[in-house]
């Protein structure tokens, strides 16, 4: 539970559509995004889960409504996308990498010199200090999860958006990853997380969402990630009229 006033926002998802094409991606979609809490968004392939998020980011043209409600100001969000992949030659370093993102937001305002030490900061919370002066085309899989998780904590975000971001890690790494979210909630920083491994889900969220074109069903782990809703989730084909 959040031990401090929520300072993320809640997001309100009011019958948000997305067509592409001739493609109906998302229909209907409404729910809303507690203030400091950890939120699942969970479906099968395809089902627009990404597409959400687009939407969100404002990098989709979506019908309805989304609505931010940020506590005071408007904050600032990390965001991390789905896994990435590098061209195995790519020159730069994690620091190099870090720095050419964190130096072109907005909201960072940190000189030069502190600017090396922040990023060490949050390499050292994903456990990859160590990896500052590697080339990020020699980073395996987990150890690129790992920045794209410190560079959404770069400068302190308020929203954190995730997309899949346990997908490459292995055990220690996803150990990670379930600390510096349970920091960021009890920072009262609000979590919106796309997940596909459920025993996560349970154990880390407040609520969960089920998506699948629509929303299926929404509330605690508890009460709604029964097997008969999961079955029904990712067996509902995104595509059918229901
Ligand atoms: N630019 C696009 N143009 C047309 N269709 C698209 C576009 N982007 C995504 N889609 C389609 O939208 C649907 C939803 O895709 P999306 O990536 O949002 O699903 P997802 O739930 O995130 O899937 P996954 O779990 O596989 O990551 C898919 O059928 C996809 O092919």
């Amino acid at each position: 539970m959040t031990e401090m006033a929520p300072r993320g926002p809640a997001i309100l998802f009011e019958d948000v559509s997305l067509t592409l094409g001739r493609t109906t991606i998302l229909s209907d979609v409404s729910l809303r995004v507690q203030a400091g809490r950890i939120h699942g968004l969970i479906g099968p392939n395809g089902g627009g889960k990404s597409s959400l998020i687009r939407c969100l980011l404002g990098r989709a043209p979506h019908g309805g409504r989304i609505g931010i409600e940020w506590p005071a100001k408007a904050g600032i969000v990390g965001y991390v996308p789905q896994a990435l992949d590098f061209d195995r030659g790519l020159p730069m370093t994690v620091m190099d990498f870090m720095a050419a993102i964190v130096t072109s937001r907005p909201a960072f305002l940190s000189p030069k010199a502190s600017t090396k030490q922040v990023i060490l900061g949050a390499l050292a919370q994903v456990g990859m200090q160590d990896r500052a002066y590697r080339r990020m085309g020699a980073l395996s899989g987990g150890e690129r999860q790992r920045v794209m998780l410190a560079q959404a904590l770069m400068p302190a975000p308020d929203l954190v958006v995730l997309d899949e971001p346990m997908a490459a890690l292995d055990r220690e790494g996803a150990a990670v990853f379930e600390q510096v979210i349970l920091d960021l909630r009890r920072k009262g920083v609000t979590i919106f997380w796309v997940e596909h491994d459920l025993d996560a889900v349970r154990r880390l969220a407040d609520e969960v969402t089920g998506l699948s074109r629509t929303v299926l069903f929404g509330g605690s782990p508890d009460h709604v990630l029964t097997s008969e809703q999961v079955l029904n989730l990712f067996s509902h084909r995104a595509g059918a009229l229901s």
